[in-house]
């Protein structure tokens, strides 16, 4: 056998791939054709296989390779650059033989024997759960509307009548979870099966070193993959905002609270820049220890910025990027290659957000307890001191940093946008609100006011339940395969949750598509009693980190906003657009008056602002 040519393939890019195999390979060699070869395996597998195997003098008509274990020691270079040549070999003998005819006969082969496989698999399991017809070659890809996909979803588990519901394109399988029952069933009761997320192929697209470190992300908790580094984020991310822990950032929250209603009574043209200052200043603070100072502050751009790029991108994991990595390759002027344009067009957005507040968090180092970012870097550094390994990069902390930023501002900003939007279309809720606020002693609302707050409670509970802001949640992944109520679901499957399905449940919820706090009330109390939305913070091992966060800024806001303002049309002109379902679920900056409730409360507002300044002043 003849070896030439060399090698661009590199040891590490093997190491990363298959860092523990060890393995036997089967040959086959034709006789007649010397050394043409037809490769089981090796073809497949990029790794070194021992050269010692290959000279086997007697060309006979098998036998076997050992792939070595390859951790540990560096690999021979020799039968690298072997291996490589040998398939190039066998490539150039394989193509001789190869005719038109044989070509096709040789797909008909592979294709009818794949059909065969999968058909005798699946017919040891039980069936998949019910799908609309698919298109030939296509599956259900042309199916799916890019735009409020949820809505369809629900559409189609009524006609099939089934709350789970499977499609594939091009080999990705994706289910979705109509009902409560089977994502509760499913991501919480088996949680552990369904604790991975897909592959963001999209959100992938610029391939760096580590798998979430593409469109430019560092290692973000939201995308990572179930394993070693996302317990190690989730490990670090989750106990400083658990239920006990969040007190601490009440300061803040009020704080922001205050400049919010102000700014929105001061300006009300710009009253949506005053709410997406009040979202980012709190995650900002926390995890860089940085202020927002005024309106036009940068880092209300960026934050802004970076929710567009995600937003805009469409629902994860959903793009043909997604459902077909290949066409990743393709040129972006193609058509349907609109969201790989953007994503590329955004990209900075991600990698700003990730860069700049760390930075400026960096250039002013302060005491470890100042914020997130300033807590890890002191362990980082001490660790280093002492030579202690750090598991937890600077990368890391830097993802983990743009993280809390990235979740905790669009979310808890379009929330208030939704509740300022059904306070100015719902004028009879917003007085029943009103009464419940006056009842309190007449002064600005802090966090021991909420207790006694609870129709306010309710009215956002309404606003989680009406609008999700990811209407199909984040999509989980299964792990292993599994049944549910009779019906099979393979590993590797997408899952998605129908939030805006489970909380427009007729059955469960009256009049659905209406803004109705008092639903929730029980019946003696002039209520309907039904049950508080669910889903909308996500479900099982993936639950959202930031929900008690999110819900405290939410609700100290709000009572401020209900305490000191009335919310109405707009003075001159249109509400303008409310609602894009471009992708996502997104919220317009739509126009809205904004009236102090009494000169007292204004007064109030502006004297409690006024003394945070003060106080800021002297802190400096
Ligand atoms: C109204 C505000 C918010 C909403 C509606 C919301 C919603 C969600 C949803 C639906 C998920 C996916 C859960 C799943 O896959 O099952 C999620 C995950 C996540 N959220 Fe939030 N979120 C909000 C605020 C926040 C805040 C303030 C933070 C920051 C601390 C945050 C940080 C995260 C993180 C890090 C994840 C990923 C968790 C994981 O994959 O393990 N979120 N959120």
């Amino acid at each position: 056998m003849s070896i030439v040519g060399s090698t661009s393939l590199k040891w590490g890019q093997v190491s990363r791939k298959h860092p523990r195999y060890a393995g036997i390979c089967m040959l086959t060699v034709l006789p007649t054709s010397g050394c043409s070869m037809i490769d089981h395996r090796a073809l497949q597998l990029e790794m070194p296989i021992d050269i010692r195997q290959l000279n086997h003098p007697s060309h006979q008509s098998s036998f076997s390779l050992y792939l070595p274990c390859l951790t540990g020691t560096d690999p021979d270079s020799t039968s690298m650059t072997l291996l490589l040549s040998f398939k190039q070999h066998f490539t150039y003998q394989l193509l001789d033989y190869l005719t038109i005819q044989s070509t096709i006969l040789l797909l008909l082969l592979g294709i009818s024997t794949y059909q065969v496989v999968h058909f005798l698999r699946a017919r040891n399991r039980p069936p998949l759960p019910t799908s609309p017809p698919g298109e030939f070659l296509l599956g259900h890809y042309r199916l799916v509307p890019e735009d409020a996909a949820f809505k369809k979803y629900a559409e189609w588990s009524k006609e099939y009548n089934s709350d789970v519901l499977f499609f594939e394109t091009f080999g990705t399988k994706w289910i979705v979870l109509n009902s409560l029952e089977s994502a509760t069933e499913l991501l919480e009761k088996r949680g552990s099966n369904y604790a991975d997320r897909p592959r963001f192929v999209m959100f992938e697209d610029f391939q760096l070193m580590e798998p979430t470190h593409r469109m430019g992300w560092s290692p973000t908790l939201t995308w990572l993959r179930w394993g070693p580094k996302y317990h190690l984020h989730r490990k670090v991310l989750q106990p400083p905002f658990a239920k006990s822990k969040v007190g601490q950032y009440q300061d803040y929250q009020l704080r922001e609270a205050l400049i919010c209603c102000k700014s929105m009574l001061d300006d009300p043209e710009n009253w949506v820049i005053a709410v997406r200052r009040f979202a980012v200043a709190i995650v900002l603070k926390i995890s860089y220890g940085l202020n927002v100072d005024s309106p036009d502050s940068q880092w209300i751009k960026l934050a802004e910025e970076s929710a567009e790029a995600i937003g805009k991108s469409g629902p994860p994991a959903s793009s043909i990027m997604d459902r077909f990595p290949l066409t990743r390759y393709l040129p972006t002027w193609l058509p349907f290659m609109e969201r790989l344009r953007y994503a590329r067009t955004w990209r900075h957005a991600i990698e700003d957000i990730t860069r700049l507040p760390f930075e400026a968090a960096m250039s002013s180092p302060t005491s470890p307890t100042k914020s997130f970012v300033h807590h890890r870097m002191a362990i980082h550094n001490s660790n280093l001191e002492r030579s202690i390994p750090n598991d937890f990069t600077i990368e890391d902390i830097k993802g983990a940093a743009a993280t809390i930023v990235i979740a905790g501002n669009d979310t808890t900003a379009a929330t208030l946008m939704l509740l300022v939007l059904y306070l100015l279309k719902n004028p009879h809720v917003q007085s029943l609100a009103h009464s419940e606020i006056s009842s309190l002693p007449h002064n600005l609302p802090t966090f021991s006011s909420l207790p006694s707050l609870p129709f306010t409670h309710l009215l956002l509970q309404e606003t989680y339940r009406l609008n999700p802001l990811s209407p199909l949640g984040i999509p989980h992944s299964s792990i292993q395969p599994d049944t549910y109520k009779g019906m099979y679901i393979p590993p590797n499957t997408i899952i998605y949750q129908n939030i805006w399905a489970m909380n427009h449940n007729p059955s469960i919820y009256s009049d659905p598509d209406d803004f109705i706090p008092e639903r929730y009330l029980p019946v003696d109390q002039g209520g309907r009693g039904e049950p508080l939305p669910q889903g909308n913070f996500g479900f099982g091992r993936r639950v959202c980190i930031g929900r008690h966060l999110a819900e405290n800024s939410l609700m100290i806001v709000l009572a401020t906003i209900l305490a000191t303002m009335e919310i109405g049309e707009p003075e001159t002109g249109e509400v303008g657009e409310e609602w894009s379902f471009r992708g996502q679920a997104i919220v317009m900056p739509f126009r809205a008056s904004f009236r102090p409730r009494s000169d007292k409360m204004k007064e109030l507002l502006d004297e409690a602002v006024k003394k945070l300044d003060e106080e800021e002043g002297e802190d400096r």
